[in-house]
């Protein structure tokens, strides 16, 4: 399916200059939708991972679904103050701004093998929070899987070392 054209860009949103592949429109579409997370977990068949983790809040939208197609579990990773049980927390900076991510911690074993999911890598700061976190509890990063990967702001080096895949690529 082409996927690209299911992704509404709107430009200078949030702020000038920023050109927002926004998702909504895919996920209307049920026949997109469904395909768009059937591939992604082609994606990452042959990877080995018992949970899937994923950032508020579109990372709910990617994670949750794939984590059912796949059977395993699915560990939110939310904003500060949301998660009610003892949390970890990493602070990270976006393509326009900063935030602070939490866990909770329990959520995630020794040795216990995690896929991060998210519905886009720009930067890469909010990933590479994703992997501080699930590594500070003892977790492996098995990979990484996104819907949209924007090349040209080069996060897949700032997540050098781990195996990064991606659906759908945009180069502006
Ligand atoms: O690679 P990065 O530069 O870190 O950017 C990618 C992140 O930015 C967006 O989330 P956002 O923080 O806007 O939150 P949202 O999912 O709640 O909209 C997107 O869903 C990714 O999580
Ligand atoms: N350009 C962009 N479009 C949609 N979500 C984003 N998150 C960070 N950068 C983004």
């Amino acid at each position: 399916m082409d996927f690209k054209s299911k992704i509404r860009v709107v430009e200078d949103f949030p702020v000038k200059g920023i050109s927002f592949k926004d998702i909504t429109t895919l996920l209307q579409d049920g026949e997109a939708y469904a395909a768009a997370i059937k591939e992604m977990a082609a994606m990452v068949e042959t990877l080995e991972f018992d949970v899937v983790v994923g950032p508020e809040a579109r990372g709910f939208l990617t994670g949750a679904p794939l984590s059912i197609l796949t059977k395993t579990g699915f560990v939110p990773i939310r904003k500060p103050g949301k998660l009610p049980y003892d949390t970890i927390q990493h602070a990270y900076e976006l393509e326009y701004g900063t935030d602070t991510l939490e866990i909770h911690a329990d959520a995630i074993q020794e040795g216990m093998k995690v896929l991060v999911v998210d519905d886009l890598l720009a930067t890469g700061g909010t990933s590479k929070a994703v992997c501080e976190l699930i590594e500070k509890l003892g977790g492996e990063v098995a990979g990484l899987a996104f819907l949209i990967e924007l090349d040209f702001l080069g996060g897949r080096a700032l997540l050098d070392g781990y195996n990064v895949k991606s659906l759908v690529h945009y180069n502006d």
